[in-house]
C-alpha cells in the first residue's frame, strides 16, 4: 500500500475548495446520475470534439431548456464537460463517467441500494445497526430482505455484488481446482454462481450452497435450470446463529465476499464452525477485498466506501476490512493461511487457509 500515509500535498486554498466539494458532495452524485439518466452527457460526447450548444441539446433531448442548463452547469464545475463559446464539451471525467462500467455499477448501487438510507448513517453509527435499512424493510440486516428489496434495489444490489465477483471467479477458479476438490461448500453462495461455474469446469465436483432460505431456492433452482441440479445441493442456515453447525462433508470450504457480512466476533464464531468440520487436509478459501490491499488507490477509495453500505444498509457492524484484522482472526479460529495471492479480479485477495 503506497497511499494514506503521508500527509496531501495541498495548498490551504485548495483544501478548502475540497472541502467545499464535500459539502455537495451529494448534490454532485445526484447531478453526475441525472446527465446520465436523460442522456445529457452521451448527446454532449455524440458531439465530438466540437461540442454542443444548450439550444441544440434542447432540440435533442427530451428534458427542458432549463434542466438541462441547470444539471451542465454543475457539470462543468465538476469537470464533467468544458465550454468552448456557446458550446459544451465532454471532458476526461465524464468520459468515464459515461463509459467506465465500474462507476456505472457503484453509482447505480449508491443511488438504488444506499442513498436514501445514508441519511440515517449517524443512527446506525449510534446503534449498531443498519439504520437506514428501514427504507426498504423491518429487517434485522439486508440478507434476508435481499429477494424482497424493491426491484431497482434488487437489480442493482445483484449487479454490484455479481460484477465484483465475476471479474475474480475465472482467475480463482484455477487456483482452486489446483488441488482437485471433490466437494466445495459454498459458503454464502448467492444465486449458485461459483457453484454453476465449479460444475462447469469439473464435470465430478459437487457443490454444497450454505445461505438463508431466500437466496439458497434462488440458487437451486438456476443449478437445476443448468442442468447441474444433481451435483449442486442446498443446506439452508442463518450462520448468525450460533448453535448452527457447518455442512459436514466438503474437503474444500470456499467464502467469497462474505465475511465482510459479518462483525469481528460473528466471523470468528464462523471460522470456527468451520475449523471443526475441517481435516488436517482440507483447505478453506476466503476470497474478499482488503482496502489495505488495493492495487491503486481509487480500489482502496471504493473498498472503504462500500464499508458504509454495510453500515447503513447492510448490518451496522461489519465492512470491508484491513487484511491484518482477517489474519488475527484465522489465526484465533485454529487455521493458520497456507497461499496468500493479491490482484486477482478487481483488487481481490485470496487466502487458502488450512487447519493448525
Ligand atoms: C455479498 S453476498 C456474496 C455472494 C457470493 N459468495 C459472491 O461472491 O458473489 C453474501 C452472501 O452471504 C449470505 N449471508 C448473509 N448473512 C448470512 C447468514 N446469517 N447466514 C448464511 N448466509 C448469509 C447472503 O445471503 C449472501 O448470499
Amino acid at each position: 500500500m503506497a497511499f494514506y500515509d503521508k500527509p496531501a500535498e495541498i495548498s490551504a486554498f485548495n483544501a478548502k475548495f475540497e472541502a467545499q466539494k464535500i459539502a455537495f458532495a451529494p448534490v454532485a452524485f445526484q447531478v453526475a446520475r441525472c446527465l446520465l439518466k436523460f442522456d445529457i452527457l452521451k448527446a454532449v460526447d455524440d458531439a465530438g470534439k466540437q461540442g454542443i450548444s444548450l439550444s441544440a441539446l434542447t432540440d435533442k433531448l427530451d428534458t427542458s431548456e432549463y434542466g438541462i442548463s441547470v444539471l451542465l452547469d454543475m457539470g462543468l464545475s465538476m469537470g464533467l464537460v468544458w465550454q468552448q463559446d456557446d458550446n459544451f464539451i465532454l471532458d476526461k471525467v465524464g468520459y468515464f463517467l459515461l463509459n467506465d462500467d465500474m462507476a456505472l455499477k457503484n453509482l447505480d448501487f449508491t443511488h438504488h441500494v444506499c442513498y436514501q438510507g445514508l441519511f440515517d448513517l449517524d443512527k446506525a453509527i449510534e446503534t449498531g445497526t443498519p439504520a437506514g435499512l428501514q427504507v426498504f424493510g423491518d429487517w434485522k440486516t439486508i440478507y434476508p430482505g435481499l429477494s424482497q428489496l424493491p426491484e431497482e434495489a434488487k437489480r442493482s444490489w445483484f449487479e454490484f455484488d455479481h460484477y465484483y465477483s465475476d471479474h475474480a471467479f475465472p482467475e480463482v477458479l484455477a487456483l482452486l481446482f489446483e488441488h482437485k476438490p471433490k466437494h466445495i461448500l459454498d459458503v454464502g453462495g448467492n444465486t449458485g454462481k461459483w457453484s454453476l461455474a465449479c460444475t462447469k469446469h469439473d464435470e465430478n465436483v459437487n457443490v454444497t450452497i450454505m445461505d438463508l432460505p431466500g437466496q439458497l431456492n434462488v440458487a437451486l433452482a438456476n443449478a437445476k435450470a443448468a442442468g447441474v441440479g444433481d451435483r449442486v445441493h442446498g443446506h439452508e442456515t442463518d450462520l448468525l446463529d450460533e448453535s448452527r453447525t457447518f455442512f459436514a462433508g466438503a474437503d474444500t470450504i470456499w467464502m467469497s465476499q462474505f465475511l465482510d457480512c459479518f462483525s469481528k466476533s460473528e466471523i470468528l464464531s464462523i471460522l470456527k464452525r468451520a475449523a471443526d468440520v475441517m481435516t488436517a487436509d482440507s483447505r478453506l478459501y476466503i476470497l474478499e477485498t482488503f482496502w489495505d490491499r488495493q492495487p491503486y488507490e481509487a480500489g482502496a477509495y471504493c473498498v472503504n466506501a462500500t464499508s458504509i453500505y454495510f453500515t447503513a444498509m447492510a448490518n451496522g457492524n461489519s465492512r470491508m476490512y484491513h487484511s491484518k484484522d482477517m489474519m488475527r482472526l484465522i489465526q484465533e479460529a485454529g487455521l493458520y493461511v497456507d497461499q496468500d495471492t493479491d490482484d486477482l479480479g478487481l483488487g481481490h485477495t485470496l487466502l487458502a487457509c488450512k487447519k493448525k
